[in-house]
């Protein structure tokens, strides 16, 4: 009989179980650079209640009426100018930094990057990873100062998906990482070997960090102070070095977006006001961002080289994030193997 077929082990379904899987996250971005895909892209990304914090009613309409027959438009000239063969930036990037965590971890730990907004999304990503047998999974939101509309987000959506599946792996999530020492060290050196590579010695270093709007401070969102602490101890490490010695920093915040109140200083107003009261040669640094994406390698290198020059400046430079350079690499590793332990 059928009903009693089915509980003998032989006929036991195949089960893969036993394995740990690694997932790095970042936020997202459009299959390509026309109006199309990024209408696509923004439509998901900027209906997540915690990115927009205005009641759905009221901003579903504002969102499909207004913003999404203008922003793909402009934001797909934006990633026109930085999408290479390899595709979006973001993207390429992470998933290279899987491939060297990958190589680092060796067979015994399944490595693999996912998009909180686009492709490929958490949902394939954890469920190719259940299905590989991975019952252990640690999750790596590559965001170091946490803040509710990004790692919050990762969170809510592997929470999600989990909500469906029958045999839900263990799971593990990566802390932000604002103030590590593992952080903080790469940051530093690969900032040092990058200044020491320039063409010119800046007088001003501006350390940008994306924006978030004013009331999110006020409703707790500890992600305007993990900045600012990230800033104050990465001041600290570089002040002591010889390519830093009279250098002023600044800390700013960009991408501001919509007609609210945003986190300030701006970069965008900051560069202008360098130019303006005389500071020649800047050079401006993004350490929140793991990877280089359409915000620091078009917003920060091409706009805000435009609206330096303008006002009056001479030699300006944005240096690399940490993508997979080497102390990039060696810090993401240090992270995952702490947030391994007595699973490896
Ligand atoms: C209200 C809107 C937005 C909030 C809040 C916001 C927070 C936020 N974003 C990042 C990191 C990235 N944002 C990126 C692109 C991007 N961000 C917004 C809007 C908000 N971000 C938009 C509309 C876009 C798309 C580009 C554009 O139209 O300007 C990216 C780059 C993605 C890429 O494909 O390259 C990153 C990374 C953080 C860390 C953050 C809050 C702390
Ligand atoms: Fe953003
Ligand atoms: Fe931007």
């Amino acid at each position: 009989m059928t009903w009693q077929k089915q509980r003998l082990p032989n006929d036991h379904p195949p089960v893969k179980s036993g394995s740990i899987g690694v997932l790095l996250v970042n936020l997202g971005t459009p299959d390509g650079p026309d109006p199309g895909s990024v209408k696509r892209y923004l439509k998901q990304f900027l209906s997540d209640p915690r990115v927009i914090e205005i009641p759905k009613l009221a901003w579903q309409p504002i969102l499909r009426g207004i913003i999404l027959n203008t922003r793909p438009q402009k934001s797909a000239q934006a990633y026109a100018k930085i999408w290479t063969e390899r595709g979006s930036p973001l993207a390429d990037i992470t998933a290279r930094q899987a491939e060297a965590v990958a190589d680092d971890l060796g067979e015994s730990v399944v490595v693999d990057y996912a998009m909180r907004y686009g492709s490929p999304s958490i949902e394939q990503r954890l469920t190719e990873l259940t299905e590989k047998g991975c019952d252990r999974i640690l999750i790596a939101p590559m965001y170091p100062q946490y803040c509710a509309a990004t790692t919050a987000t990762v969170f809510d959506e592997v929470a999600r998906v989990l909500g469906e599946m029958r045999w839900q792996p263990a799971l593990r999530f990566v802390p932000p990482y604002h103030d590590d020492p593992a952080y903080l060290d790469a940051l530093a050196d690969d900032l040092t070997r990058q200044v020491a590579a320039l063409s010119f010695r800046p007088e001003v270093m501006l350390l940008s960090f994306h924006g978030m709007p004013q009331r999110t401070l006020e409703q707790g969102d500890p992600y305007h102070c993990h900045c600012h602490k990230t800033a104050r101890l990465l001041r600290e490490r570089l002040a002591e070095r010889p390519e830093f010695e009279g250098v002023r920093f600044e800390t700013t915040f960009q991408s501001r977006f919509g007609p609210a109140q945003w986190l300030e200083p701006a970069t965008d107003a900051t560069l202008v006001a360098e130019g303006q009261k005389g500071t020649k040669r800047l050079v401006v640094a993004a350490p929140g961002f793991a990877a280089d994406c359409v915000e620091t390698l078009e917003e920060l290198a091409l706009e805000g080289r435009d609206e330096f020059i303008e006002a009056g400046g001479s030699d300006y430079a944005v240096l690399d994030c940490l993508n997979v350079s080497a102390s990039g690499v060696k810090m993401i590793d240090a992270l995952i193997r702490r947030e391994l332990s007595g699973w490896i």
